[in-house]
């Protein structure tokens, strides 16, 4: 079942939405009919013309110098073998996906359908003047090696086939610092590759380059043990063959030291393993199943180092440490090549990196306490924000050395800068978010969980560690969906309120006690109970959940009542509000009140502006804040205005360590300049607000949706803000992804309240001053 249920979420993944996984997006301004006439015809000519006359002013005025072209022909498709090119289109979307995370690289994907040579060079070749660089992916050997020579030959961009120098990049990486670990010299390894395609052959020529012997080396295919008295042996394997007396992997793997799979899945034994010399070094690399399950090799023996191309267990060696960062370091000095200085750069910077201190996002990211230099960790992990400043750096300072630069950077200050900033945006600090959750995942009750969107919701928290699940409702419902949609929420503990008449008394019994002057009778109270919300906020509130999730199903004010009357909001706030992350392509901006308070009172903003900036805080973001209206600075003199002026003027006053300023327009406060040139005295002016205080529920919420509907944003929210306890309510209808962003928060919203984290000030609250 778990297999099926995975396989089905991989094709919902691709399949949902908008088919595939990437789009093209304009850079440009696109809504007039202006900008239409400069981004087409008439304007267009003028730099079509700068270009004719000029071939290199192709980089200035088009996306070429940042536009990879990842191509294959689906010859040799992961370790799936020849599935041909529209089977292999995932995976080329795939790596245009990671390129552009990891590297900020735009990628069109070719899949051509030519297997000849002579052809797929030509077609390759042609393509020259629309890229910056060409990824040659999934080529099968032995075509694939002389593909790449001829294009290295006739072009003039950096062209790499991943499969071989990629891989080889990376496994020498990791190489190099397992031998340190098991304290193996690189000239005496004996090594054995199994496989001896794109991947194998190109790591074995690095290995040797690196040091290795090519004596020491034995290379096996599908008819095992490459011998030099094999007869017609393509060149390439024949420049592996060995003169040793041995035909099969299990023969050649004994006493040996390192073992290199680059072949297929499950074709290595542990009695294999068993047989290696002391403390061995095994690369698994096959994709998607390595050539022995990693838990079958570590069981094998306890001296090995154990490495597969797989994310979900430790030391991951596969291309996706290098690829987006290689070509980053090529494109930005415009090398027309990637040469043999560049590769070995780049190997002695990934290796290096593995034995720097991890950053604590790195640590939170893996959900692990200390990663650390190691039989667990010889490589760095994919989500290293360091990767892409150490690798292209090297990578873009190797093809300056080397002379194959056409661009030459002198402020490597200003490079590095320019390279973490690519790294930022939306996607970045959710999965920043979402890493802190899963550093301490924490019980989360669903109050609705005899609905389908719930449970799946809950089953991706489970699998990704972000929290540990409760599932509130009839057990018998709740089941049956499980079974009918094939989730997998064994373990996870589902709890019926009708079936806990011992915790249903507890609970009324508190419920009464605190609403029994304000018309609560414990009849009413028991009867109340019935209600999930209630009862999962009484879990909550008894510390038999850390929060509660609910709100999918019923409307906000029936699923927020519950979690006031057993909760109630923290100490010194007497009202809650609502807050909603909006991932902007300009990054998080926050938005608040959109969801409680209707027509807040100047004093009521004052408490709300300083809820925001207490919660926007505890994201790890400075709040820069704009009290919103239609009006800049006095220029209106309307009833809104005013409140929102006044307002202002008392956190000035009270609270001079803030930053905030208004009122004002929104477009002033989110531009770059707007603010700075017209209202330079601003406490904005130097950079745009990431959090905006509407002046009442009316602005807020409209402009939420609007943004939400028009694709303009991704709205993580509401996020409740000032109960004592964490209760999160999604919105009616909202998605799987929605309600595992808000789980999420969930998560966050109770670490940083069980940290003690006392609140600095009160939020919307009229007792500051007594704090
Ligand atoms: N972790 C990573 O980053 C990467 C992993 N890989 C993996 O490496 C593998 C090979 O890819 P690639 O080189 O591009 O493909 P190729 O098609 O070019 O080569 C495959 C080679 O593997 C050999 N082979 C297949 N099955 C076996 C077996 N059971 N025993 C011995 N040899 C076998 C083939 O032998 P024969 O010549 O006899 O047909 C061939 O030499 C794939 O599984 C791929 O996923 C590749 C690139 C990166
Ligand atoms: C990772 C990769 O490129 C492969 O398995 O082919
Ligand atoms: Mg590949």
């Amino acid at each position: 079942m778990s297999k099926i249920n995975r396989k089905q979420d991989a094709l919902d993944y691709h399949s949902q939405g908008r088919p595939g996984k990437i789009e093209v997006i304009p850079t440009k301004p696109t809504n007039s009919q202006r900008d239409l006439a400069l981004a087409y015809s008439p304007g267009v000519a003028e730099p079509c013309l700068k270009i004719a006359d000029h071939k290199e002013d192709v980089y200035k005025y088009t996306a070429k110098g940042n536009l990879v072209a990842v191509i294959s022909n689906g010859t040799a498709v992961l370790g799936l073998g020849n599935i041909g090119p529209e089977a292999s289109k995932p995976v080329m979307e795939g790596k245009g996906l990671l390129f552009k995370i990891f590297a900020d690289i735009d990628v069109f994907d070719l899949e051509l359908d030519a297997t000849n040579v002579d052809e797929f060079v030509s077609i390759v070749k042609a393509l020259e003047p629309t890229f910056g660089g060409v990824n040659l992916e999934d080529i099968k050997a032995p075509e694939c090696f002389e593909i790449e020579r001829r294009l290295k030959e006739v072009m003039n961009i950096p062209v790499m086939h991943d499969d071989q120098h990629g891989t080889a990049i990376i496994s020498a990486a990791a190489l190099l610092n397992a031998c340190e670990l098991q304290k193996k010299k690189i000239a005496q390894i004996k090594i054995v590759v199994n496989g001896a395609g794109a991947a194998a052959i190109s790591c074995s020529r690095l290995y040797i380059s690196l040091g290795a012997k090519k004596e020491n080396l034995v290379m096996c295919d599908r008819s095992g043990v490459i011998r030099n008295t094999r007869e017609n042996l393509d060149p390439t394997k024949a420049e592996f063959a060995t003169a040793r007396n041995l035909s099969t992997l299990a023969e050649a793997l004994k006493d040996a030291d390192v073992f290199i799979g680059l072949s297929s899945a499950d074709c290595v034994t542990a009695e294999m393993l068993k047989s290696m010399a002391r403390n061995p070094i095994v690369f698994a690399m096959a994709n998607p199943n390595p050539e022995i399950a990693y838990e079958l090799a570590v069981s094998s023996r306890k001296d090995l180092i154990m490495a597969t191309g797989r994310s979900d267990y430790p030391n991951q060696v596969n291309n996706v440490l290098g690829f987006p960062y290689i070509f980053r370091g090529a494109l930005d000095v415009r090398a027309t090549g990637i040469n043999e200085p560049m590769k070995i750069a780049a190997v002695r910077a990934i290796a290096e990196l593995a034995k720097k201190s991890v950053p604590e996002a790195v640590n939170m990211a893996y959900n692990e306490r200390n990663i650390k230099f190691g039989k667990e960790y010889i490589i760095p992990k994919p989500m290293d924000s360091r990767l892409i400043t150490n690798v292209s750096m090297a990578v873009a300072k190797a093809a300056i050395d080397s002379g194959i630069a056409r661009k030459i950077i002198t402020d490597w200050d200003a490079y590095a800068e320019e390279l973490k900033q690519r790294l930022g945006g939306d996607d970045a600090i959710m999965r920043a978010i979402t890493n802190k959750a899963k550093s301490d995942p924490k019980r989360v009750v669903f109050a609705e969980a005899d609905n389908y969107k719930i449970l799946k919701a809950a089953q991706i928290v489970k699998d990704e560690n972000i929290a540990i699940p409760i599932l509130l409702g009839n057990k018998e419902v709740i089941q049956q969906i499980i079974e009918e949609t094939a989730l997998e929420l064994e373990g996870v503990l589902i709890i019926d309120p009708f079936q806990e008449p011992e915790r249903m008394a507890k609970y009324s019994e508190s419920l009464y006690q605190k609403r029994q002057r304000k018309g609560i009778t414990l009849f009413e109270a028991t009867k109340l109970m019935r209600d999930r919300n209630y009862f999962g906020s009484s879990m909550v509130e008894f510390g038999e959940a850390d929060a509660m999730i609910s709100g999918l199903t019923k409307n906000y004010a029936s699923t927020i009542k519950p979690a006031l009357q057993i909760i109630g909001t923290e100490a010194g706030v007497n009202r809650v509000a609502g807050m909603y992350m909006m991932m902007t392509k300009k990054g998080p901006v926050f938005f608040g009140d959109t969801t409680v308070n209707v027509d807040p009172t100047v004093q009521e903003l004052v408490d709300l502006t300083l809820l925001l900036e207490r919660s926007v805080a505890k994201f790890n973001i400075q709040p820069r804040i704009a009290l919103l209206s239609y009006s800049n600075f006095g220029s209106n003199d309307g009833v809104v205005p005013q409140k929102v002026r006044q307002a202002v003027k008392i956190l000035h006053d009270k609270h001079p360590e803030i930053l905030v300023d208004g009122e004002m327009q929104a477009n002033f406060a989110i531009s770059n300049s707007l603010l700075k040139d017209n209202f330079p005295f601003s406490r904005l002016a130097e950079s745009p607000a990431n959090t905006l205080v509407f002046p009442n529920l009316e602005s807020g919420n409209i402009a939420y949706k609007l943004l939400q509907e028009l694709g303009e944003a991704e709205a993580v929210g509401p996020i409740l803000l000032g109960l004592k306890k964490p209760v999160h309510i999604v919105q009616l209808g909202s998605s799987v992804r929605e309600i595992v962003n808000m789980v999420t928060i969930a998560v966050l919203d109770v670490q940083g309240k069980q940290a003690g984290a006392k609140p600095k000030r009160t939020g919307l609250l009229r007792k500051t001053s007594k704090e």
